[in-house]
């Protein structure tokens, strides 16, 4: 489904003619399959926010190539990004990002909308959808009314209402107390049990890790010999 081969990625900061660049993925390369969980663990500042972006086409590898779904990334313009995006993935983040001024339904909605999905269609949808993250009650609710896994669900709700091919999670508990990340945790597993849900996670946090068919590990930009750290299930 996902196939990173030998990518690098450096920044680089100073001011023009006086660049230093630093080397921040290196050589990276690994696959993921069809209904796996992949958690990609490493420390502060190992790299994994900028593997991400590099995955979703925010920024473009020096080098490597990115396959998904048998397509070559490489090339890609801006607007060809933002369709595969919305084709293709659903975006977990630590912080939710929801939208304060829209209900949990709207919010749920949105990526409906930017696809063009009729009135009607898009209520069945999202009702659908509120039912299964456990959130029926609650879909008049604005993201400040209420809690932190709450808000989450609607994350997930949200990053699931287009029937993506895979989910790109974001440190998904890193905000929530470790009850409520169970919680959130056993939401995620069950949706790849029962319906075959691929994602793949970035987390510095092992309980996540735990929920991952394989678990990689990233130390200074460079995947763990392998890439498999070890098997969890
Ligand atoms: N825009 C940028 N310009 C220059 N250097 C950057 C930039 N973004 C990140 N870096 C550097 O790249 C390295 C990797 O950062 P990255 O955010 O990918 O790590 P991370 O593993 O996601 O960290 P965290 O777990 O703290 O979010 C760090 O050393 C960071 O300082």
């Amino acid at each position: 489904m996902i196939k990173v081969k030998q990518l690098d990625y450096s920044y680089h900061i100073g001011k023009k003619g006086n660049q230093t660049s630093i080397p921040v993925i290196k050589k990276v390369s690994f696959e993921v399959k069809k209904g796996e969980i992949v958690a990609i663990v490493g420390r502060s500042g190992s790299g994994k926010s900028t593997l991400l972006n590099l995955l979703s086409g925010y920024i473009s590898p020096d080098s490597g190539t990115i396959e998904i779904f048998e397509q070559n990334t490489d090339g890609y313009t801006e607007k060809e990004w933002a369709k595969f995006r919305l084709d293709h993935f659903g975006f977990i983040f630590q912080s939710y990002e929801l939208i304060p001024s829209l209900t949990a339904f709207e919010n749920i909605e949105l990526p409906l909308i930017l696809k063009g999905m009729k009135r009607g269609e898009r209520q069945q949808s999202v009702e659908a959808m509120l039912k299964r993250i456990g959130l029926d009650q609650h879909g008049f609710h604005y993201p400040n009314e209420l809690s932190g896994g709450q808000q989450q669900r609607v994350s997930i709700g949200r990053a699931l209402i287009t029937n993506p091919t895979i989910i790109l999670a974001d440190e998904p508990t890193g905000s929530l107390d470790s009850e409520t990340e169970q919680g959130i945790l056993d939401l995620l597993q069950e949706l790849n049990e029962k319906e075959g849900i691929t994602f793949l996670m970035i987390t510095h946090d092992m309980e996540v890790a735990k929920v991952a068919d394989r678990t990689l590990a990233l130390h200074d930009g460079e995947m763990e010999e392998r890439g498999v750290y070890y098997e969890t299930k």
